[in-house]
């Protein structure tokens, strides 16, 4: 017999992903299943699937897949739409924490705006032509001019299929200072293994990697896919207090069958 699953579609930024409210455990967590409703031609389509399930300690959980059907660590804008999502299915009404798979998160919405706060980030590594941190997901950011012209895809593959990372995956950010209040950022994601429209830790791991040393405590974003807004404080070589914020909206809603 077919199964039908009832599914939401949601954008962060112009990151997509598709959302299915888990609280039955209903929803099979096959990777060929999860790769098949984020193809974009035979299925829903979409970065990556979330899914929302009931947890003892917060709100709710968090469960995020990339679009290659994999289990992956932190997302930043999924966690936004995430948020939206709960909020759209009267789970909370204006302040939230939930659990994700780097730990608690806090996050309020107002007027369709999410601000997510972000877990702590230690120290920020200087390697080869850029630098690497942890922000909830692995991320290399590196400065580069006239990015809007820029090969993000070839070169973005390279470093992510380097020696140093194809083992376990990196998520590359190309960053260009647009102002003292302004950066610009295009993103090559694992697990996508492409270009996304806006990746959110890669958001925090560029903003942090700008802020880092500055007198300054927020940064403006602009990715292709719209505006985010990252806060963060640093404290000796490390950040706290780091909060992610944007806009995050219900597409569609729908059927699929298995
Ligand atoms: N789009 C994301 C990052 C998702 C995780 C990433 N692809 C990985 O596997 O590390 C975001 O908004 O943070």
């Amino acid at each position: 017999m077919q199964n039908t699953i009832e599914f939401f579609k949601y954008q962060g930024t112009g990151n997509d992903f598709v959302m299915i409210d888990n609280r039955d455990l209903q929803f099979p967590k096959e990777k060929e299943i999860i790769e098949k409703l984020c193809d974009r031609r035979f299925g829903i389509g979409g970065d990556g699937l979330i899914l929302l399930e009931n947890d003892s300690t917060s709100d709710f959980k968090m469960v995020y897949y990339n679009s290659d059907g994999n289990e992956s660590t932190m997302c930043g804008n999924g966690g936004r739409c995430l948020v939206a999502f709960a909020h759209f299915l009267d789970v909370f009404e204006d302040q939230t924490t939930f659990t994700a798979i780097d730990g608690l998160h806090e996050a309020e919405i107002h007027n369709g705006i999410i601000k997510l706060k972000m877990i702590d980030v230690g120290v920020i590594k200087n390697v080869e032509n850029g630098f690497e941190l942890n922000t909830g997901s692995p991320h290399y950011v590196t400065f580069v001019e006239m990015l809007k012209n820029y090969k993000v895809f070839e070169n973005g593959n390279n470093i992510r299929n380097s020696s140093s990372y194809c083992e376990e995956g990196i998520n590359v950010n190309f960053v260009e200072e647009l102002s003292e209040n302004e950066i610009f950022i295009r993103t090559y994601e694992r697990g996508v293994e492409d270009e996304t429209f806006s990746c959110g830790t890669g958001a925090t791991a560029s903003a942090l990697v700008f802020l880092k040393d500055k007198n300054q405590t927020s940064v403006n974003v602009k990715v292709l896919g719209g505006n985010l807004k990252v806060y963060a404080e640093q404290d000796g070589e490390s950040f706290r207090n780091i909060w992610l914020e944007g806009p995050a909206k219900q597409v569609f809603k729908g059927k699929i069958n298995l």
